[in-house]
């Protein structure tokens, strides 16, 4: 950057002795050699005398051909300096681009679900697609801008040692520009704020109406939908045309006041400073270079502030993040063994911005290889207890325990490892059967595959035409919800937890194949510990244990038979519900 400036420059002063061969001596110096005429060439400029001396001391006579060859020289070696910093800039745009995505990547997926239950997706997309390519962007103009800041300093020197005048004018009216122009910049900071909300509104426009495209066309939304994408569309082009338009108005005032500041400069050299004319020719090619040079600053200035905004933004959520980080993982261990039993001890949980708690001062036991179903009324707090259970929220009292090890810090993510979960709404990834499968275990080998789909019920994988290499579609859309349910019981079972939760996991399952998985899950007692959420009535009886949660408390607890003699009607009408 340095060395670039310095030969832009020396690349100037060399044209002093060049314009006064031509300017003074009115041609060239010695007649039909080239060489120059000493005293006129330099002036009486020290910098330029050195010049001179320097390149005789080279060997290089002072010719119009050798200044020319060295000028050109110059020249070459500032566009190969400017083209390497070009690629180094571009090349480290994009390396901090990927590693920040990647850090806010992991930052996020290593974050508490509590956090990530109430936050926006949209937002989290908008940070790694669109806030931190921004970031890179505006680092590519704070590299572009700290080049442009040396380079005007070395023509700022070179000038000052020409005419130190003629200099500390131009720089006193650079400077009065440059703060005139201070309203454009606070407008583009407030532009580039104005257009990450934009973005973020963008995303969670797309994410919501493709994600709902089926409720859309049901409901025969599509016009207004479209509406919807058009307006966030015009707010975020409304942005765009005012930056844009912000920033070629401050070109344009650049523009005219650098024009009005050369010819001030000129008529006051030649008129009251009789400035020589190869100093002045010299200053005012200087200073032709100087202003595109100023405006190039204000513009990258301009640039690096309405990026600004994104970088704000992601250091906020990453602040975020880290304030609502999960102890480390730690390294892998061996599976977690369920010898004795799973308890909860007064667990205690409110969500935020909520008064009442989800789980109200809950103590359970889940004995080793045994199965407890737990019903209640929607909002009880069943789901909350799931992911109390498996370990992805952290109670605000009482704790959850394994075998009397208490389950909390670093060792929820090691008990996470042996718990499978099936949930009401499966997901699955737009891939093939098999590498849904593998997501359960990596390692499974074909027979593994096939006996985890026989023991979920979810052998018709091998009527399909493509069997294990049929792909599912976006999150499963191609299968039936039974049969992606069942995939999903598979793909748990496959993991050989020692804790298998099923929430509301055969709700979309016909009688058939309910009884099926149901069976399933009678041949997994003895083997592991198995939770079952709003179960059908068939399923609850045949359950070891029965819990009815109500407001966030266990009402009842016991066999199927003791729990409706404890609560005589509303277990029923509870279990009803839930068939
Ligand atoms: N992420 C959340 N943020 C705030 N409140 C929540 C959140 N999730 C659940 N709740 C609240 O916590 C309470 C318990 O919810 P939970 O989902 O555990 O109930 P549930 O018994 O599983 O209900 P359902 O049978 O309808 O699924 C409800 O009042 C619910 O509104």
């Amino acid at each position: 950057m340095v060395l670039g400036s310095l030969s832009e420059g020396i690349g100037f002063i060399l044209l002093v002795p060049l314009l006064g061969v031509l300017g003074a001596d009115g041609g060239v110096g010695s007649a039909g050699t080239g060489e120059l005429a000493d005293a006129s060439t330099g002036g009486d400029n020290p910098l330029v005398e050195m010049l001179l001396q320097a390149l005789s001391w080279l060997g290089l006579t002072p010719t119009i051909g050798g200044l020319l060859l060295a000028f050109l020289g110059l020249v070459g070696l500032r566009a190969l300096i400017q083209y390497s910093r070009e690629r180094l800039s571009v090349s480290l745009q994009h390396r901090l681009v990927d590693r920040l995505r990647l850090h806010a990547y992991a930052a996020l997926l290593g974050v508490e679900w509590r956090w990530i239950a109430a936050s926006r997706r949209a937002d989290q997309a908008n940070l790694l697609l669109t806030d931190i390519n921004r970031v890179g962007v505006g680092l590519n103009f704070g590299i572009a801008l700290l080049a442009t800041a040396v380079t005007l300093l070395a023509y700022l020197a070179t000038a000052f040692i020409l005419s130190w005048q003629m200099s500390s004018l131009a720089l006193a009216s650079g400077m009065l520009v440059f703060w005139l122009l201070a309203g454009q910049r606070r407008q583009a900071l407030a532009l580039g704020r104005s257009l990450g909300e934009a973005n973020r509104d963008l995303q969670g426009r797309v994410q919501e109406s493709l994600g709902g495209i089926k409720l859309t066309k049901i409901l025969g939304q599509e016009e207004r939908h479209v509406c919807q994408f058009r307006q966030t569309l015009q707010r975020l082009r409304e942005q765009q045309v005012r930056f844009s338009a912000n920033t070629s108005l401050a070109r344009a005032l650049f523009q005219v006041a650098g024009a009005a500041l050369l010819a001030a400069y000129l008529y006051l050299g030649l008129v009251f400073w009789e400035t020589p004319v190869p100093e002045l020719l010299t200053l005012v090619l200087i200073f032709s270079r100087l202003i595109p040079q100023l405006q190039s600053a204000q513009q990258q200035f301009h640039h690096w502030l309405h990026a600004l905004p994104a970088l704000e933004e992601t250091e906020r959520l990453l602040g975020e993040c880290s304030a609502a980080a999960e102890p480390p993982a730690g390294p892998p261990g061996p599976a977690w063994p369920v010898r004795k039993a799973i308890e909860l001890d007064a667990v205690r949980l409110t969500y935020a911005e909520r008064d009442r708690p989800a789980l109200d001062g809950v103590s359970l036991r889940f004995p080793a290889r045994t199965s407890t179903a737990i019903i209640g009324t929607s909002g009880a707090g069943k789901s909350t207890l799931a992911d109390v259970l498996m370990g992805l929220l952290e109670p605000d009292e009482g704790h959850l325990g394994v075998d009397g090890e208490t389950v909390t810090g670093q060792r929820r993510r090691a008990w996470r490892r042996s718990v499978a979960y099936v949930p009401q709404e499966v997901f699955l990834f737009n891939d093939s059967i098999r590498a849904n499968l593998l997501w359960g275990r990596p390692d499974a080998d074909e027979s593994e595959l096939c006996q985890a789909l026989q023991r979920a019920a979810a052998d018709f994988v091998f009527d399909l035409p493509q069997g294990l290499e049929t792909r599912v579609g976006d999150g499963g859309v191609r299968l039936s919800g039974g049969e992606r349910q069942r995939l999903a019981l598979a793909r748990a079972l496959l993991k050989q937890p020692s804790l298998l939760i099923l929430d509301e996991a055969t709700s979309a399952l016909d009688q058939e194949n309910e009884a099926r998985v149901r069976e399933a899950i009678e041949h997994l007692h003895g083997d592991l510990t198995v939770v079952l959420i709003g179960h059908r009535l068939a399923t609850l009886e045949h359950a070891d244990q029965v819990v009815v949660l109500e407001a966030g408390r266990v009402a009842a607890r016991g066999s199927w038979a003791q729990v409706r003699a404890t609560l005589p009607g509303s277990a029923d009408n509870i279990a009803h519900d839930a068939s």
